[in-house]
């Protein structure tokens, strides 16, 4: 597949993931941001404030990874994800991350505000879902960061945590979402629908037992 083909086809992936979430009320108005790596040094990821349920080719820009002032941008003057370096980040701390998916649910919204120091998922069998859960059993401590408008402050922050614990398969930003990422497209969407499953169920749990 060349360069374009390669772009089209993420591309793809992502819209209908967009859609999938969009269905689902993870990512209301223009909420979220999705990408996935094209090669060593790029990655396509969504342009600034489109809808995610209503994605096209035309919504999608070419990032260079290691271009801190985005100006690796493609087609230049793009506008690329107000969240491109909580991407940028992750994609720079290994080629096992293929893919970077970030959503706006309700639960993650709610839960991230209710429990600013991290959210434990135990006892759930879709943990599973997850890398390196093997048991219902496990515990699955998801941390919790403060929100922050100054992204490339926030993203050293996140990466500053993940470095410290690694294999970590998502976090939450305060009041505000999801992010989770895998080697593929594929992985990563299951990785957001086993989060949020877990983290609606935490807040029925949570609802029903007060
Ligand atoms: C529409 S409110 C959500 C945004 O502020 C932001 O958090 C977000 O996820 C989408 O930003 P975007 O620049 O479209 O990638
Ligand atoms: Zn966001």
């Amino acid at each position: 597949m060349d360069g374009m083909e390669q772009m089209g086809a993420r591309g793809e992936e992502l819209s209908r993931a967009g859609r999938l979430f969009f269905d689902r009320g993870w990512v209301p108005a223009t909420a979220g941001n999705f990408s996935a790596r094209l090669d060593a040094r790029h990655m396509v990821i969504t342009a600034s404030g489109r809808h995610k349920g209503e994605l096209g080719a035309g919504d999608f820009l070419v990032v260079g990874l290691e271009d801190e002032t985005l100006k690796d941008v493609r087609p230049p003057g793009g506008k690329p994800s107000a969240e491109t370096a909580l991407h940028l980040r992750r994609y720079r701390s290994g080629p096992d991350v293929g893919a970077v998916l970030h959503t706006h649910s309700l639960a993650a919204t709610v839960l991230s505000r209710l429990n600013p120091g991290g959210v434990v998922l135990e006892g759930y069998e879709v943990l599973k879902a997850l890398p390196g859960v093997d048991s219902h059993t496990a515990r699955l401590e998801v941390p919790v960061f403060g929100n922050d408008q100054d992204i490339p402050r926030l993203a050293a922050r996140v990466e500053a945590h993940l470095s410290a614990h690694p294999g970590l398969p998502g976090y939450l930003i305060e009041g505000h979402g999801l992010y989770t990422w895998g080697r593929s497209v594929a992985e990563a969407r299951r990785h957001v629908e086993a989060f949020e499953f877990l983290l609606a169920c935490e807040l029925e749990v949570r609802r029903l037992s007060r």
